[in-house]
């Protein structure tokens, strides 16, 4: 009997393309992150149909033990001294972890767990991130070019916005991360 081959769709790792299969796109523009950004008024005077995300997943089957995959490709900028950043979620089923690979850009993926406590891990082509269950997540583009990266995720992992309506308990503006670089250096 011959051996059923079935061809797998595609991710482009360079770009972060996905291609192959059905997608879903989602653009996220400056007007629909009302409240996200600390400076209100920064963002009342930015462009409200600027892109600042877009996410394409392939339209997979959802249920008890599907995962899902897809990439989120964020753009380069600022509202006031904050970068672009994603909404950020905990997961509706709070149990629910998901990993992140970055593919291209720098970034950075803001981890707040249930307590508030907050860190962050650098994303650059090639970082693996493993997302724990009851940790919200936020992707952070602190480049000047596109930062894309691949998440894969239970498809019932659902997204859990509002707790996090009051925003993260960390920012991220140029001024973190001179910080951050002043503590590498003192180690
Ligand atoms: O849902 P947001 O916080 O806007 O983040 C955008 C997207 O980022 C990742 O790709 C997640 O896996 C998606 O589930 C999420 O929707
Ligand atoms: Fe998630």
């Amino acid at each position: 009997m011959n051996p059923s081959i079935t061809m797998p769709p595609q991710v482009a790792w360079a770009s972060g393309a996905l291609s192959g299969a059905p997608l879903i796109q989602k653009t996220t523009h400056l007007g629909d992150l009302n409240n996200v950004f600390a400076d209100d008024d920064a963002w009342r005077c930015c462009d409200p149909t600027l892109a600042v995300y877009r996410v394409d997943m392939f339209d997979t089957p959802s249920g008890e033990g599907e995962l899902y995959t897809g990439v989120t490709h964020l753009n380069p900028g600022r509202v006031g001294n904050e970068f672009f950043m994603t909404r950020g979620h905990f997961h509706a089923r709070r149990e629910q972890g998901e990993i992140y690979f970055g593919l291209r850009g720098e970034g950075l993926l803001l981890l707040q767990d249930a307590q508030g406590q907050t860190r962050l891990e650098p994303v650059r082509p090639g970082s693996v991130h493993h997302i724990a269950g009851f940790t919200a997540h936020r992707l952070i583009n602190i480049g000047s070019d596109m930062l894309s990266a691949l998440a894969v995720w239970p498809s019932v992992a659902g997204h859990d916005y509002t707790a996090l309506s009051g925003g993260f308990a960390l920012r991220v503006t140029a001024d973190t991360l001179k910080l951050m670089a002043k503590e590498v250096q003192n180690g």
